[in-house]
Parts: C-alpha cells; structure tokens; sequence
C-alpha cells in the first residue's frame, strides 16, 4: 500500500505523470541519441501508476498529467486519434479526474483548436468560475481542491508557432521572437551549445501577456486570501530546475511574476525526461520538473502522489522519482516577496 512517512493526515492527495509519449511503435531514441524511448511499454508504466493511485491508502483529489500523453510520431503514422483513446482509456479508470496540460507533442499531434474541444481539455465550464483569460485561445484555468489551496494550469504554448496556423498573427509573432534569438535555418536547432539562449528552439514556446496578466490577478486574490498556490506547465521556468534547452522562453517574466506573490509554494513542470528540482531560497518557491515516462525502462516507472499539508507536500515518487519534502515557509516571509 502506498503510504507517506508522515503520520498525520494530509489535506488532499493527488497523483502526478509526465511525458508519457505513447505510440504503438519500436523503441527509439531521443534527437541526441543518448537516451533510449520506450514508445510502447510507456502505456505500461502509466498503467502501473494508476494501479498505485488506486492503492493509495487516501484516494487521490486529482491526477495532473504534465503534457505530452502521446508522441508526436502518431502523426506521421495516422494514429493519433487511436493513440490518445488508448491512453485515455487507461486514465479513464483513474480514481480520480484527470487535469491535463499541453506540451509540445499535443501540437505535434492536433491543432489548439482540435484540442480546445477534444478530452485533453480538462477546464472547468466557463460559468463555474476558474476559467482562463478572457481574451483569445488560451488554456490556462484554476480550481481549488480544499478551500485554502488552488492549482494554476498554464498554458507554455501560448506564445508559439506550434499549434497556430501559418498565416495567423499568433504563429507569426512567435516566429518573430524566435528568430530574433536563433538564426539556424533548423529552428528546433538551440542557438548556442550552452546556457540559458538554448531554450529559444522551435519545440519551446512562452506566455503571452495576457496571460501572464490574468495571472497576476488569480495570485493577487490568492494572496488576499491566504491560499496556497501550486502552478503547473509543461515547460519549466526555474534554470535550475531543468537543463535550459527546456525553459519556457520568458522564463524570467513568470519567475519575476511568482516571486512578487508569496503565495505561490511550488511550480511543476515536465518536458525535461531527466527532471530536476531546485528550492528558489529568494522567492521560497519548490521547482520541480518531473521524469518523463518516455525515457524510463520498462522494469521501472516515473509517477508520484503527492501528500499536501498546511505547510508542506511529500512527493512519493515510484521508480526514477524520487522522495521529496517540500517544506512552504508559510506565512510568506514579506522580504522574499519581490
Ligand atoms: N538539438 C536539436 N537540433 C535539432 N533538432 C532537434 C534538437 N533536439 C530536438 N530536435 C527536434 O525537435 C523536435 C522535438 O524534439 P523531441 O526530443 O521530440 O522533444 P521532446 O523532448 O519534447 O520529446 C523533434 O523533431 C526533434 O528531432
């Protein structure tokens, strides 16, 4: 049976997946060939972490599923549909409802449209309060599973030429902004071989101000009434949580932001199968990014339930995912709010 270390009994539980990349393929590798990708038997390890979630000694409240449920490979092979109802037959029979994030491999896969009315859109009706910004096409909404603690999906794609169509504003903004910073004929190619300028590449994306904005309000009220924040992504946003070629590409916009809220506690990310973790001292936020399941061996896993307090959350990691404390400093301690 699944259990946490600590003796009291949490707030709520919830279970969390990454990179999941199904496709009814042969394994492969990743662009640089280092790590190997296990295409068929991911569907297995997310089987194997929804048998731990049913388990668990406390039903979880929710699953976040950190983007990329299926390969952008589906494409080439005609085979996207059949591959998201295979996996979504699985998460189907999760204990729990699924709040889905999109990654780049979703764009690989459908247009935002498609998506906007497909299963992988888990926000709340517009009436029922939550929603997104007003403005646009933009997949970003809130809920509260207790009173005191909200979850923020964002939408890392906002800002992209993945997912627009060619002749639109949006594609051919984005497409400015990357070739300001990268000037390979290959977009996907990073324009350096080191350091934060990696994370301009095509596979990335960013944050508009409108949403960025409607962000600042939900935390705004967040701060007023003393709740908890959880912020979740497909693309990191802390350089020392994921190697830079991941980052989201205003990166620092949303750290900027998150730091002048105490209320946000932890950000969580996928994209990076390594993962990574980093405790920002300054804003006391937990950045973690969690291992994809694309990159990990059939004879292990990479999941987690997470255990959430009053003033911490206990990840629970299966496989490749490690233990993790992660303690809030809560009240926010005024001189970290910057
Ligand atoms: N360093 C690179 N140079 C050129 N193309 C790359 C590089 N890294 C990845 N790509 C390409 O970018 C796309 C996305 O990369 P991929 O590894 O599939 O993303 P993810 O890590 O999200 O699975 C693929 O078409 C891949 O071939």
């Amino acid at each position: 049976m699944e259990s946490c270390p600590i003796e009291d009994a949490p707030l709520f539980t919830f279970g969390v997946i990454a990179d999941i990349q199904y496709a009814d393929i042969d394994d492969g590798f990743n662009y640089t060939r280092t790590k190997r990708r296990y295409y068929r038997s991911s569907l297995q390890l997310l089987m194997n972490a929804r048998e731990s979630w049913s388990r668990s000694a406390v039903k979880p409240s929710f699953i976040l599923q950190l983007g990329d449920i299926i390969d952008g490979f589906n494409k080439q092979h005609d085979s996207s549909d059949q591959a998201l109802d295979t996996v979504m037959r699985e998460l189907s029979t999760c204990p729990a409802q699924v709040h889905h994030v999109w990654g780049n491999h979703e764009f690989y896969n459908f247009s935002r449209d498609t998506l906007m009315k497909s299963k992988l859109n888990s926000s709340p009706p517009c009436d029922s309060g939550g929603g997104g910004p007003d403005t646009g096409d933009i997949y970003a909404y809130h809920f509260n599973p207790t009173p005191k603690f909200k979850i923020v999906v964002l939408d890392a794609y906002d800002v992209s030429v993945l997912g627009r169509t060619v002749s639109s504003v949006q594609y051919n903004n984005a497409l400015n902004i990357l070739k300001e910073h990268n000037s390979n004929e290959d977009l996907n190619h990073p324009p350096a071989e080191e350091g934060i300028k990696r994370k301009f590449v095509k596979f990335n994306g960013g944050f508009s101000r409108d949403q960025l904005n409607w962000l600042d309000g939900v935390l705004s009220l967040s701060d007023k009434n003393e709740e908890r924040v959880l912020i979740v992504s497909h693309l990191p946003v802390h350089p020392l949580s994921t190697e830079p070629i991941c980052l989201a590409w205003n990166s620092e916009d949303v750290l900027a932001l998150i730091g002048a809220h105490g209320c946000v506690v932890c950000f969580m990310a996928g994209h990076d199968h390594n993962g990574g973790y980093h405790h920002d001292r300054d804003s006391g936020v937990h950045h973690l990014t969690l291992e994809g399941v694309i990159e990990t061996p059939p004879d292990s896993d990479a999941s987690g339930t997470v255990w959430v307090y009053e003033d911490r959350m206990f990840l629970k990691g299966s496989g490749r995912t490690a233990d993790r404390l992660l303690l809030f400093t809560w009240p926010p301690d005024e001189t970290q709010i910057m």
